[in-house]
């Protein structure tokens, strides 16, 4: 368990790691470096004796509305950012399993023999004996994101909470990237995040979240030491929950 004087440290995580951020400085793919590094980061925290659930995003690979704005059939498009996502999985398990640790992809569609079908039972068990489970394929539906697929995944394993792991420091009061006088949040209600439409992480995912009470970080996962301190319950980044006002 991590230790923190500044708010409550998590036992178990589900954490979601960026598609994109995984290209490091390239146009698509995965760069080893930052590979690397996030796997290392994620075997500090379950050497602590954190219970590390992960989902990766797709987009460094394909994202399906990408691909249907460029003229393909949406939901086939989305099947093949489904199968990016499984494909970042597959990179990730083999990071950690080269770092020691029992690391499984559980897949949400059936994709046997390169990963397990999704069991959630099996997920909490392998998480208990100190494994870590990456869950790929997000939701296994079209039309949904791999912030939904994490936050329904957190849910599911009871996390404590879901911690967004992307390219910014947290949720702005419009995108940073293409407003640069936008302004940090601290925290913010479910109910702020929805109604100001903050762009950081798909609504269907934060309207998840606020009906089941589980609490969302958001923060800069090329930050050193910014994970560490989101498990320990440190000001880090911007914390979705409920009832807190901005
Ligand atoms: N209000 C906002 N606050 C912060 N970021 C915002 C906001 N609106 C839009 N964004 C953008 O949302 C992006 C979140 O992107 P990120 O790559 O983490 O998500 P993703 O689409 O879930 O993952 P993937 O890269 O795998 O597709 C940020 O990089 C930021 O540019
Ligand atoms: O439940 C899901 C999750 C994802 N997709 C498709 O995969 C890509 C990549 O996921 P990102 O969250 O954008 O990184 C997404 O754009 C969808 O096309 C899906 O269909 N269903």
């Amino acid at each position: 368990m991590v230790e923190s004087d500044t708010g409550t440290a998590a036992r178990r995580i589900l954490l979601k790691l960026s598609g994109e951020a995984l290209m490091g400085g390239a146009d698509h793919g995965i760069d080893p470096a930052v590979l690397g590094r996030v796997a290392d980061e994620v075997a500090e925290l379950a050497a602590a004796g954190v219970q590390v659930g992960l989902v990766i995003g797709g987009g460094n690979i394909f994202r399906g509305a990408a691909l249907a704005a460029a003229g393909m059939d949406r939901v086939t498009g989305d099947h093949m950012g489904m199968l990016a996502t499984v494909i970042n999985a597959l990179a990730m398990r083999d990071a950690l399993s080269a770092r020691g640790l029992e690391a499984g992809v559980m897949s949400a569609v059936p994709m046997s023999p390169f990963s397990e079908g999704f069991d959630r039972l099996r997920a909490i068990r392998r998480l208990e004996r100190g494994g870590v489970v990456i869950f790929a394929a997000g939701t296994g539906n079209p039309f949904f994101t791999t912030d939904s697929a994490a936050c329904l995944r957190g849910i599911e394993i009871r996390a404590d909470l879901v911690l967004k792991a992307t390219k910014v420091d947290g949720v702005y009061t419009a995108d940073p990237v293409k407003d640069p006088s936008a302004r940090r949040y601290t925290r913010l209600t479910y109910d702020e995040v929805l109604a100001r439409e903050l762009g950081v992480m798909d609504l269907t995912a934060i309207l998840l979240c606020r009906d089941h009470g589980m609490p969302i970080r958001v923060f800069n996962m090329n930050k050193p030491g910014a994970l560490q301190r989101a498990v320990a319950g440190e000001d880090e980044g911007t914390l979705v929950e409920q009832g807190v006002e901005a």
